[in-house]
C-alpha cells in the first residue's frame, strides 16, 4: 500500500489522548489476498475503562467550548479527511476489500457527516415556553448526554464511525469507540487526523480489540458511560440492550436489514435493472441497505430477470486495488459460506440459477441471480450480506406489500413505479425506516438514516441525528 502520508497507517491504539502500543496484538489481513497487512494494538477491558475515565474527565471542558468553537475543530477535521482521501481510501480498500472507487466514495461520505455536524454544532437551540401561571417563566435547554461508547462494523470502517463521532462531538460529548477487529486501520487514521485538527486529549479514544464481548460489557456496565451507539447485527444489538438494561443505558442502534426491491409492471425497466444492481451489489452486497429480496410483477418479470441476469453477468470481480474491479472479495470465508448456503437452500427448493452461483478463488464470489423464489427459502428471511439477487414473482400491489413486510426487519426498501398514486400507497404501506422510489441509492448525511422493528432505534444524520446525543432540560422559573 503506497501512501502519500505514511503517518496515517497507525497501528497503536488512540487511548486517553496518547498513542499506545499494547503488549497484545491483533492481526489485520487483506481479504483479497489473505496477506498480513498489519499488527495492531489489541486493547483490553482495562484499557477501555482507562479510556472511559479519560473521556469522563475531558468531556466537561469539551462541552464548555461554544458550539462554534467545536464546529471549527470539526471543520478542520473534515478538511483534513478530504485532503487525505486517497490515502484513507487505500487503507480502507486494503483492510476491507471494496473497490477503490467505492472506498473513496465512503471517505467522502464519512466526511460529509463531519461537515454536517460541524454545522449542526452551532444550532443546538433551546426554547422558551409561555408560562402556565402568571409568575412562571419556562425554558428548555439541550445539553450533551456525556460520555458515549461506540461500536462499529467492518463493512464501512470509515463512514460508520464518522457517523457516530461527528454528532457526539458536535453535541459536546466525549466518545470511546471500538471498531471491528477486521478493519481497525480506517478508524485509527481518522483519529490521527482528528488529533491534527485540534481535538483535545481524552475526548476521543479508538480501541481496536479482539475482546468485543469484554469491551461491550465494560461499555454497558461502566456508570461513566451515558450512552451506547452501536452499528452491527441485530443479534449483537439485542445483547447490548440486555446488558445495558440494568442502568437504563441510552442506546442508538443501527442494525440488520432485509430490503425488498419491488418492480411494478409500469416501471422503467432499464432504470429498475440499474437501480437493482446499485442497491444489491454495492460493497459486494455487504451493506445493511442492500436489496435482499427482489419482487417483479408478473407483467415485467421475464423481461426484468433476463436484463438483470445479463447486466449482472457483466460485473467485473477482482481485488479492490485493481483498476476496473466492481465486485471485491467477501470479508471472510464464513461470509462466502453464507452466500453459498442461501443459494443451495433456494435451489434445493426449486429456484433456478440465472447467472453466477460459484466461488472464484479465496473469498471472491460470482454475482448471482436466482429466479423462481418462494417465501419458504432461507434468503426470504435472512440477510445474505453478499452478491446474491433472488427474484420473486408477484401479481398484485396488496400481495407484494404483505410479502415485503413479512420480516422482523425494517431498514431500507425500494419501489420502482411511475404511478404516483401507487408511490404514495406503497411508500405508506411499507414498514421500513427508509424507502427509495425509482432509485437504489438513498444514503446521505442530510436525511435521517435508520430502521424500524428489529432494524434499530434512533436515526443517524440529518437535523435529527444530533438529538440522540443531547438531553432536554426543562427549567421553571418563578418571577
Ligand atoms: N443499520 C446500519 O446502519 C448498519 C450498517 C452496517 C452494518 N449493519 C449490520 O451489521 C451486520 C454486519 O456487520 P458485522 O458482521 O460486523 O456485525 P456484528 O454485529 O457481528 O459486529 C458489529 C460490531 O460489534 C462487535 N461485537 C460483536 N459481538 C459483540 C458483543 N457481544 N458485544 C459487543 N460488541 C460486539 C464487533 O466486534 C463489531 O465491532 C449486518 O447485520 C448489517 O446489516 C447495519
Ligand atoms: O451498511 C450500512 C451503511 O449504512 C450503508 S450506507 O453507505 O450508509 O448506505
Amino acid at each position: 500500500m503506497r501512501l502519500n502520508d505514511p503517518g496515517l497507517l497507525e497501528t497503536r491504539a488512540y487511548l486517553a489522548g496518547a498513542w499506545v502500543q499494547t503488549s497484545a496484538r491483533l492481526t489485520v489481513h487483506d481479504p483479497a489476498r489473505g496477506t498480513l497487512l498489519a499488527e495492531v494494538a489489541d486493547c483490553s477491558r482495562t484499557d477501555a475503562a482507562t479510556a472511559i475515565a479519560a473521556a469522563k474527565a475531558a468531556q466537561p471542558g469539551w462541552a464548555a467550548l461554544t458550539g462554534k468553537e467545536r464546529a471549527a475543530i470539526l471543520r478542520r477535521w473534515h478538511d483534513l479527511v478530504v485532503a487525505n482521501a486517497d490515502d484513507l481510501a487505500a487503507i480502507l480498500t486494503a483492510e476491507m476489500g471494496k473497490p477503490l472507487a467505492e472506498a473513496r466514495g465512503e471517505i467522502l461520505y464519512g466526511a460529509s457527516y463531519i461537515e454536517w455536524f460541524a454545522e449542526e454544532a452551532k444550532r443546538v437551540y433551546g426554547e422558551t415556553i409561555p408560562g402556565h401561571q402568571r409568575d412562571k417563566r419556562l425554558l428548555v435547554i439541550r445539553q450533551p448526554v456525556g460520555v458515549v461508547a461506540a461500536i462499529t462494523p467492518w463493512n464501512f470502517p470509515n463512514a460508520m464511525i464518522a457517523r457516530k463521532l461527528a454528532p457526539a462531538l458536535a453535541a459536546g460529548c466525549a466518545i470511546v469507540a471500538k471498531p471491528a477487529a477486521e478493519t481497525p486501520l480506517s478508524a485509527l487514521a481518522l483519529a490521527v487526523l482528528a488529533e491534527r485538527a485540534g481535538l483535545p486529549a481524552g475526548v476521543l479514544s479508538i480501541l481496536p480489540s479482539t475482546d468485543a464481548v469484554g469491551l461491550g460489557i465494560e461499555f454497558c456496565e461502566n456508570p461513566k458511560v451515558a450512552k451506547i451507539s452501536f452499528t452491527g447485527s441485530t443479534n449483537v444489538g439485542r445483547i447490548l440492550m440486555r446488558q445495558g438494561a440494568a442502568q437504563i443505558k441510552k442506546l442508538s442502534l443501527e442494525l440488520g436489514g432485509n430490503a425488498p426491491f419491488i418492480v411494478f409492471d409500469d416501471a422503467d425497466l432499464e432504470a429498475a435493472v440499474q437501480g437493482c444492481i446499485a442497491s444489491k451489489f454495492r460493497n459486494a452486497g455487504q451493506t445493511c441497505v442492500c436489496t435482499n429480496r427482489i419482487y417483479a410483477q408478473s407483467g415485467i418479470h421475464d423481461a426484468f430477470i433476463a436484463r438483470l441476469a445479463e447486466a449482472v453477468a457483466a460485473l467485473r470481480v477482482g481485488p479492490g486495488d485493481e483498476a476496473g474491479s466492481e465486485i471485491g472479495p467477501l470479508i471472510t470465508p464464513a461470509a462466502l459460506a453464507k452466500v453459498e448456503a442461501h443459494i443451495a437452500d433456494a435451489c434445493a427448493k426449486g429456484a433456478r440459477l440465472m447467472t453466477g452461483g460459484t466461488r472464484i478463488e479465496g473469498t471472491f464470489f460470482r454475482p448471482t441471480v436466482l429466479a423462481g423464489m418462494t417465501p419458504d427459502m432461507t434468503v426470504a428471511r435472512e440477510e445474505t450480506f453478499g452478491p446474491l439477487a433472488p427474484v420473486f414473482r408477484f401479481q398484485t400491489e396488496a400481495e407484494v406489500i404483505d410479502a415485503a413486510n413479512d420480516t422482523e426487519f425494517g431498514l431500507a426498501s425500494y419501489v420502482y413505479t411511475r404511478d404516483m398514486g401507487r408511490v404514495w400507497r406503497v411508500m405508506e404501506g411499507l414498514e421500513y425506516g427508509m424507502v427509495g422510489i425509482n432509485t437504489g441509492l438513498i444514503s446521505t448525511e442530510v436525511a435521517p438514516f435508520g430502521g424500524v422493528k428489529q432494524s434499530g432505534i434512533g436515526r443517524e444524520g440529518s437535523r435529527h441525528g444530533i438529538e440522540d446525543y443531547l438531553e432536554l432540560k426543562y427549567a421553571c422559573l418563578s418571577v
